[in-house]
């Protein structure tokens, strides 16, 4: 699905209304009808009080359609304008008269005094501002998002919160519990350093012309359940193990063998037919005991790698999980670096002993997908200020070495040469110890099986995700562990394929 700027969405908005000869006000309608419908799902106690704080523009017009729907459906209502400017757009201006005819307890707000009492309400819907917003907030519209991120209460954002810039970094916005927004996702929704404005993001198509959409140019894209559909193999009903592709997991030290181990059971979970681990001695008994489909091939040294030889064939590499970052550690994964030209995934200490040694990124064959949660990524690129220039860097980074960078997070991006993809499925469940590990051995596996890299890192960060999704009701997200996501691989496949268990 295509992330739009405010710009673009803007023209979509304007070209719906000349493609499919509706009116400004009938598409209004659509949104305002969109937002009523996810809210009387998710809160059906109409004795809430609910207060609607509308701006004077087509975001507060919304606002006061979605009070009259909740007015006429029997909810608690007391809607408000905040006139933060005299120019009221037209379709706002109507919905304020109609407000009025119906009855629906309504106010206006133009000074700090006239601001409720937010306290006797249960809910606070934000309708202030949407991706109309040009400029810093200040005044009356100020005072009343301080007041409502200070009052605790439960705050749904119609389109974007009020104050958050679509395209650009914001400071000061509604900080909102959910945000609904109208069918085209907005970069700044999934981004970590918004996450205190935007809450929870829910997608609610409104019937913009998908002609429009179709039209507008872009390289940022949300991933869908139907993208990866459409990606994943067919499984050939001659497929055998030899068929179905090698992989080759290497890492692993004292102590840290389990990476080794988590990433070689995804990798054969994740459909490659054959895998093969590359540990010090320490590793094999552990990886033997727990794992016996996988072939372990030993290091010289008991404690960690001095070298990495071995003479079969696999066909992609993931290489990095728990290794440390010893000399003799570094040395063995330069040699490996200079002869290998396979496909590759690089995670953990591989990562940060090329921050070490930013020279050897050079060696990488093109394509190679590194998976660096922020820390990683910052030794690797240097800092940042805001997360537009985190993407800015990540991506100049990535097209300088060719390489596929996925930025791990609540919402992972991954950046393919031009390209930026979003990532939404997971929870915060999948911040467990080992779920990196996982996540390496799943592309190390798709990378095997003859995926794209940029396919691979697309499909092995959804699938990755999912799994979260397919246990919320099962697991508690506490006691979910990197064992879980490897439980539930052939799971999400199911999902996908069937879409027969919903997100
Ligand atoms: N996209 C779609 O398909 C559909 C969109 N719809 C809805 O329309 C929303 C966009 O509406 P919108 O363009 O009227 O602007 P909105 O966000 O309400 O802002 C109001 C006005 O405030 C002003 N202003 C800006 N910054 C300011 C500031 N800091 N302090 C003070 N004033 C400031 C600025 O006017 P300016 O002063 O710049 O002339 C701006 O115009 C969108 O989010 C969605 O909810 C749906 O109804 C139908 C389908
Ligand atoms: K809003």
């Amino acid at each position: 699905m295509k992330i739009l700027s405010a710009g673009q969405i803007r023209e979509i908005d304007a070209k719906t209304i000349h493609y499919e000869g509706i009116s400004s006000l009938e598409l209004m309608k659509h949104a305002a009808g969109a937002f009523y419908d996810w809210f009387t799902k998710k809160y059906t106690d109409k004795n809430d009080a609910i207060l609607i704080l509308s701006g004077v523009g087509n975001n507060g017009g919304d606002g006061l359609m979605v009070a009259r729907l909740l007015h006429k459906a029997g909810y608690r209502v007391q809607a408000c304008v905040v006139e933060y400017s005299e120019n009221y757009t037209e379709d706002c201006a109507h919905n304020v008269r109609r407000v009025k005819a119906e009855n629906i307890p309504f106010k206006r707000i133009t000074k700090e005094k006239e601001i409720p009492n937010f306290s006797e309400y249960d809910i606070l819907i934000d309708a202030l501002f949407g991706t109309g917003l040009s400029r810093e907030i200040t005044g009356i519209a100020a005072e009343v998002i301080k007041k409502m991120n200070e009052s605790g209460k439960t705050i749904v954002s119609i389109d974007v919160p009020g104050g958050l810039f679509p395209d650009k970094k914001t400071t000061f916005a509604v900080e909102a519990d959910e945000t609904v927004t109208f069918q085209i996702p907005k970069l700044a929704l999934y981004l970590p350093d918004n996450y205190r404005f935007v809450g929870n993001v829910t997608i609610v198509n409104i019937g913009l012309s998908e002609k429009a959409i179709a039209e507008a140019s872009t390289n940022r894209y949300l991933i869908e359940k139907k993208d990866i559909r459409e990606l994943l193999k067919p499984l050939s009903k001659f497929a055998h193990k030899g068929t179905q592709g090698h992989a080759l997991i290497i890492g692993g030290s004292l102590g840290k063998t389990g990476t080794v181990c988590l990433a070689s059971k995804a990798a054969l979970k994740t459909g490659c037919g054959l895998v093969s681990a590359y540990l010090p001695k320490c590793g094999t008994p552990v990886i033997q005991t727990h794992f016996p489909e996988a072939m372990a091939i030993e290091d010289d040294n008991s404690a960690f790698i001095t070298h990495i030889d071995y003479d079969i064939s696999p066909n992609a590499i993931g290489i990095g999980i728990g290794m440390g970052k010893r000399e003799e550690t570094q040395h063995a994964f330069y040699r490996f670096l200079q002869k290998n030209a396979l496909p590759m995934v690089i995670d953990a200490d591989g990562l940060n002993i090329l921050s070490l040694h930013p020279e050897w990124l050079d060696l990488l064959p093109p394509k190679t997908i590194l998976t660096p949660h922020p820390k990683e990524l910052s030794r690797l690129i240097g800092e940042w200020s805001d997360d537009y220039e985190k993407i800015e860097k990540a991506t100049a980074f990535a097209q300088k070495y060719r390489l596929i960078v996925i930025i791990k997070g609540a919402y992972s991006l991954i950046i393919d040469s031009d390209n930026l993809y979003v990532n939404d499925s997971g929870t915060p469940a999948l911040a467990t110890a080992g779920s990196g590990d996982v996540l390496t051995g799943i592309i190390a596996s798709l990378l095997a099986q003859g995926y794209e890299p940029g396919h691979a890192a697309r499909v092995g960060v959804y699938l990755h995700g999912l799994t979260a999704n397919l246990t919320q009701q099962t697991i508690h997200p506490r006691s979910f562990v990197a064992s879980d996501i490897i439980d539930n691989i052939g799971n999400a496949y199911f999902t996908i394929e069937n879409g027969m268990i919903k997100k």
